[in-house]
């Protein structure tokens, strides 16, 4: 498919930068300082203890991975001047959303479906996130966000127009239609909620309540569905079986749970944003997001380390204060902000410590999602038919699969897209499906390397079954990832891309903001509210800048309201 037919805009010279810089930084978050801290003393005079009493920079604060997650927090507290420094184990900023080049490739390492990426509304967070430190990439709108292949031949594109997608979906469906519209008219009704909002720390009372006066009934309406899951609202409109297990997967793509274990709130960003801002894939790809960050973290006045493995974080009298790395570097700073998982941060970084009961319930609650076996493979072009979507999920012959290992297929073709991720007349595929590490310990390393063919050649084998004929012999390039490269490269415990309620949760209730209860010690990421997703990760980094620039005086904050917030939203987690 010719990318300039449909999309001439992106075809500009190539060779100049991907990502252009804005004239001037729209950033939507202050600047002003409304005081300072009583910890910064401490944390001057440590660092100049441990620097031998020389000159040595005080960070505001560290944040430990620089993941989507760690990057917006980071530069989102750099734009309201604080001094930050953010420490990466590899050698390149994204994590699971950075980028690897092989044999003229240009691989997506997570997948590829960017919410959040578009140039309105409130919710575009990697758009504003990017904006903030004056920064923009060329997207390329993606006309049908995931074509789905499921049982019984149902087949379904989720259009990007949303009249066009009901209309499919009550094509099939046709006994469903209310239900279908009744359904998809609450995600909008939270959606539109969500979008009216400034989004900032919900931990954060003063700007809390003022969204409250604000916006009262858009608050009470998200107050209501917070504790709220997809599956349970699906079921007040929708009667079908069939159509049931379709909002499962609907929801399953982008929670690895079913609509039942789904909190509503996220099931309607997705299903919603997917149509009001659409699906839009940055030029070059996925990586380049990080990379823009990473330079306009920079440009800020603040840093970045690579190679720079965190090993632990250092405690002052139950606070937080420096990390330690491998090579036995030692950095201070007023705050330290963890894109580690929580298991990480709490089992590793502060191992020896007392697990704080705050985790210990968050571990009662939650359990590790699973890994991914992943895929990247170069194809031969023509092995596609024309027109081929860029995202599938392929589920072939029985629900009960769904959320079984291995049982469904995600595939994405970026190149569909932006045919420059590869060499001339050949595709990108990204074939991935759940995985636990369990399956793949113990395994000498010959073994290992036979099971990862084994298991990729019956996912491939499946996909030219029910996609493309004649894929097997049409491959150029093919590298295949276990549950134990995402550990290796991710540093992520198991694998694991972030928490999956263990029974039913009570929507969003139960998981954890950014506050930890070790004083100056923060957690941004997918183990935090609202959970996996770049724009979710994205969010919650916007979420923590905001309640540290708090903490070290770089916003407006109430002791007395704080201390009421923070306590009444610790008992509402012991009620999910
Ligand atoms: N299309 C999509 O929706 C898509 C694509 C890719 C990724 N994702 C999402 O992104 C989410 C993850 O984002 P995130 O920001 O939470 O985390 P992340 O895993 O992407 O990034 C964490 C970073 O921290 C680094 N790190 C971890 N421990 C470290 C240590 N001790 N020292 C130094 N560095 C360390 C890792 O190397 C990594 O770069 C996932 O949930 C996934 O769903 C989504
Ligand atoms: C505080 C309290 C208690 C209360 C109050 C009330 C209120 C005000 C509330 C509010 C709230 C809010 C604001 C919220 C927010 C939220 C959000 C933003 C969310 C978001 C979410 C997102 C998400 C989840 C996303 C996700 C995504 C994902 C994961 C994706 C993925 C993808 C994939 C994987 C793709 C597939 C592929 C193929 C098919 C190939």
């Amino acid at each position: 498919m010719n990318l300039c037919l449909r999309n001439p805009v992106t075809c500009a010279d190539r060779s100049s930068s991907l990502f252009s810089a804005l004239k001037t930084s729209n950033n939507k978050l202050g600047t002003s300082k409304f005081g300072s801290v009583s910890s910064t003393a401490v944390v001057e005079e440590r660092t100049k203890r441990e620097s031998g009493g020389g000159e040595s920079k005080v960070y505001d604060a560290i944040v430990i991975g620089s993941g989507i997650g760690g990057l917006v927090a980071a530069t989102q507290l750099a734009v309201k001047e604080a001094k930050v420094l953010v420490l990466e184990k590899y050698l390149i900023p994204g994590g699971s959303s950075g980028y690897y080049e092989r044999d003229g490739y240009t691989f997506d390492v997570g997948s590829s479906v960017m919410f959040g990426f578009s140039d309105k509304g409130n919710l575009n967070l990697i758009t504003q996130a990017l904006k903030a430190v004056g920064r923009e990439m060329e997207v390329i709108p993606d006309p049908t966000t995931v074509h789905f292949h499921l049982p019984s031949d149902l087949s379904v594109q989720v259009h990007r127009e949303y009249d066009e997608f009901v209309n499919e979906l009550i094509s099939k469906f046709p006994h469903e239609k209310e239900g279908i519209l009744g359904f998809y008219g609450v995600c909008w009704k939270i959606f539109n909620s969500l979008n009216s909002l400034e989004l900032k720390s919900l931990e954060e009372p003063i700007y809390l309540f003022g969204q409250f006066f604000q916006k009262p009934l858009e608050c009470l309406t998200l107050a209501y569905y917070l504790p709220q899951n997809a599956g349970d609202i699906a079921r007040k409109y929708i009667k079908d079986p069939q159509l049931l297990s379709f909002i499962d997967a609907e929801c399953f793509i982008v929670s690895t749970v079913n609509a039942l274990q789904t909190p509503m709130i996220n099931a309607s960003m997705v299903l919603c944003d997917r149509h009001y801002g659409g699906i839009n894939y940055p030029v070059g790809g996925v990586g380049g997001i990080a990379k823009s960050l990473a330079d306009g973290l920079v440009d800020q006045g603040s840093e970045i380390l690579y190679k720079a493995n965190v090993k632990s974080i250092i405690l002052d009298d139950g606070k937080a204060v420096g990390v330690r790395l491998a090579d036995g570097r030692e950095f201070f700073a007023k705050t330290i902000i963890s894109n580690a998982t929580r298991w990480d941060t709490f089992g590793k970084l502060l191992k020896g410590e007392k697990l704080p009961k705050e985790e210990e319930n968050f571990q009662k609650v939650y359990v590790k999602a699973p890994s991914f076996l992943s895929i990247h493979m170069g194809v031969k072009a023509e092995v596609l038919p024309p027109d081929t979507d860029c995202h599938h999920f392929v589920l072939e012959d029985d629900w009960k699969n769904l959320e079984e290992p291995y049982g469904s297929i995600f595939l994405s073709i970026p190149t569909i897209l932006d045919p420059y991720l590869a060499p001339d007349g050949r595709h990108i595929l990204h074939i991935f499906t759940t995985s636990s590490i369990e399956d793949w310990e113990g395994l000498t390393p010959k073994e290992y390397e036979a099971k990862k063919e084994e298991v990729a050649a019956g996912i491939i084998q499946r996909l030219e079954k029910k996609l493309f004929p004649g894929l097997s012999s049409s491959i150029t390039f093919k590298e295949v990832g276990t549950p134990r490269t995402h550990r290796r490269y991710l540093a992520r415990d198991k694998g694991t891309y972030g928490p999956m309620p263990r029974g039913t949760p009570k929507g969003l209730l139960g998981m954890p903001f950014n506050t930890t209860a070790i004083d100056g010690l923060y957690c941004v990421g997918d183990s935090c509210f609202p959970g996996q997703g770049v724009i979710a990760v994205a969010f919650s980094g916007v979420m923590c800048a905001h309640r540290v620039a708090a903490d070290i005086g770089l916003e407006r904050k109430s002791k007395v309201l704080d201390a009421g917030l923070l306590g009444l939203l610790g008992w509402l987690r012991t009620l999910a």
